[in-house]
């Protein structure tokens, strides 16, 4: 009789709550959404302090140590590498030199940005000089307080490094020590699921929530099959990539188990396993208990947050009621009967009956949406991945279409020609210009229209040669410049005049220009001095500043083609 009443107030005694649950919630609440356009915090539509991006209350300091300016007197920085990917593989000297008086961060990495703050970290967004990829390397803020923090430290970077690649599980890359402070660098993502959620306009709908479970699963399962449990699962810590792939990340409260269900590895305990946040908490954990169950409990928490978008409260009455396996209707009844069982099933209040993750896999509406995530995720990555060749297949096509171009950029200081008459220049040059300009997009090198050598030096014009060809060819040509070579002579003549260039007998045709302090007008052309092609002659003229030059040109023969054609069409008219 006396055991049942005890049984009885034991049941009804509300579970201890962790210590550092100074501001707890009272029930359950409907979670704000942050609206991203506005910046005015005045405004009705500025952002609204939501109580979940507010960092969870936490213990001043792991280690529980003083500020380290005061205890440690500042030692050089001295870098020593923590991961096997770094002991293994020696840093060539043109890449990282400890004889340098910069950090190995700033050697090794171009930092382009800071992208978030956690409580223990600085995470910054970097471009590694060693691949010429982008990576996130979180900088932990405090320099180690002692012996057991740094520890702990190493500890959740070796734990990360063997956990090993999984495809939602972040990508761990390198772990090295600097200035007392721990550097992890792991794979880029976009953003973490929380932020992503309260940036959405509308709620999540539930297949984007299955697709989460499904993923967390996954990595919940391979981290389990390794001897670990995570102990701070939740959305704040769960990245997205591009192709909305979720990745499990921070790995800070990891504990290695011993096998068969034995206590942690490495000697953490209670204590440690309350650090977590409090509104994702197991139960069991507040009794000193941690197994993979726990992850489970956090993971059914953070889609119920996500799905319901609902608040979840850190303490009070509502964090006794989810701890009880009491589910707020007022938010979950307008779920699937599917995903309300799921959700019972992870939030189960003792831990042996609560599902495991194998468990939840093999149910057949997990297993169905799971097949359909892989699927949805392999034909977004393919089309991503298709996207990006394809994108560096243009630059590439750009980059060498600029390549062959090359030869031809600097002439855009070409100073503009002295042309023929402009009767001649239209009968003769109308049609080449017209044609070369618009395959040259109007720039401005393409206004460089001479022969560089005399046509009779570099081809071989034969007596059958057409008269008019020749004459055309004595006139100048719009055709393709094929090396330019600005020659500074001094010449006292500000233009050659186009009836010298027409008289004269080779085709090799020099044009100097002499500096002047207001554009050159060519008489003969009229409207010579204003642009053809927009801006382009303006440019050219802003090349003759440099002052007096003369230029060499030269004709290709695909363009003698084009005079043939040329004179055989004024033949048949
Ligand atoms: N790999 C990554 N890619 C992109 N963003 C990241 C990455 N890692 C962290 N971040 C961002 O950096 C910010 C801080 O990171 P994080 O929360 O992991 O730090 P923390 O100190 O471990 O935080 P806490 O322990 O309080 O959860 C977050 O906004 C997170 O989104």
């Amino acid at each position: 009789m006396m055991s049942v009443t005890m049984e009885t107030n034991l049941s009804t005694t509300p579970l201890p709550l962790p210590v550092h649950f100074a501001h707890a919630e009272q029930s359950f609440s409907l979670k704000k959404r942050r609206l991203p356009f506005s910046s005015d915090s005045s405004s009705p539509h500025s952002s609204p302090v939501c109580l979940s991006r507010t960092l969870p209350p936490r213990p001043s300091a792991k280690g529980g140590c003083g500020s380290v300016s005061r205890v440690f007197t500042p030692r050089p920085s001295l870098w020593s590498p923590l991961s096997r990917s770094l002991i293994e593989t020696q840093h060539p000297a043109s890449l990282y030199d400890p004889g340098k008086p910069q950090s190995f961060f700033s050697q090794c990495f171009t930092h382009l940005g800071l992208l978030g703050r956690g409580s223990f970290g600085e995470v910054y967004k970097v471009l590694s000089h060693r691949d010429g990829r982008q990576y996130a390397v979180k900088r932990s803020v405090h320099r180690f307080r002692g012996g057991r923090e740094r520890t702990w430290s190493v500890g959740e970077a070796g734990n990360h490094e063997r956990l090993g690649p999984h495809p939602h599980i972040l990508a761990f890359i390198a772990a090295w020590e600097e200035g007392d402070r721990l550097h992890i660098q792991t794979e880029l993502c976009c953003t973490n699921l929380q932020l992503h959620a309260e940036n959405q306009p509308a709620n999540m709908d539930e297949a984007t929530a299955w697709a989460y479970l499904c993923d967390l699963l996954l990595a919940l399962q391979h981290l389990h099959s390794q001897g670990f449990v995570h102990l701070d699962v939740k959305p704040a810590n769960v990245f997205l990539t591009r192709s909305g792939r979720l990745k499990l990340g921070d790995f800070g409260l990891m504990m290695e188990l011993q096998p068969g269900g034995g206590g942690p590895v490495n000697g953490r305990g209670r204590e440690d396993a309350q650090e977590g946040d409090p509104r994702y908490m197991a139960p069991e954990l507040l009794r000193g208990e941690y197994g993979p169950a726990a992850d489970v409990f956090s993971l059914g928490v953070s889609i119920l947050e996500l799905v319901c978008n609902m608040e979840v409260p850190k303490g009070g009455e509502g964090w006794q009621q989810l701890r009880k396996g009491c589910l707020p209707t007022e938010f979950t009844n307008v779920l699937s009967d599917e995903l309300q069982t799921v959700l019972k099933m992870m939030l189960a209040s003792e831990p042996l009956e609560r599902a495991s993750v194998p468990q939840l896999l093999s149910l057949p509406s997990v297993r169905r949406r799971l097949w359909r995530r892989r699927l949805s995720l392999f034909l977004q990555e393919t089309a991503l991945r298709v996207a990006s060749l394809y994108q560096s297949t243009m630059l590439l096509s750009w980059k060498l279409w600029l390549f062959l171009r090359l030869p031809w950029l600097p002439s855009w200081k070409t100073p503009a020609p002295c042309t023929p008459p402009r009767d001649s220049w239209e009968k003769e040059f109308a049609l080449p210009l017209t044609l070369w300009s618009s395959n040259a997009r109007g720039s401005l090198e393409d206004d460089t229209v001479f022969m560089q050598e005399p046509l009779e030096h570099s081809m071989d014009l034969s007596p059958s040669f057409p008269e008019r060809v020749r004459s055309r060819l004595s006139m100048g040509s719009t055709s393709t410049p094929l090396q330019r070579s600005p020659l500074r002579t001094p010449s006292p003549s500000p233009c050659l005049a186009p009836s010298a260039a027409h008289s004269s007998p080779s085709t090799h045709l020099r044009f100097d220009h002499s500096r002047s302090g207001t554009p050159p007008v060519y008489p003969d052309f009229p409207g010579s001095h204003r642009s053809r092609r927009g801006g382009s002659s303006r440019r050219l003229l802003e090349g003759e500043a440099e002052g007096t030059l003369s230029w060499d040109l030269s004709i290709e023969p695909k363009n003698l083609l084009r005079m043939f054609e040329d004179t055989a069409r004024e033949d048949l008219r």
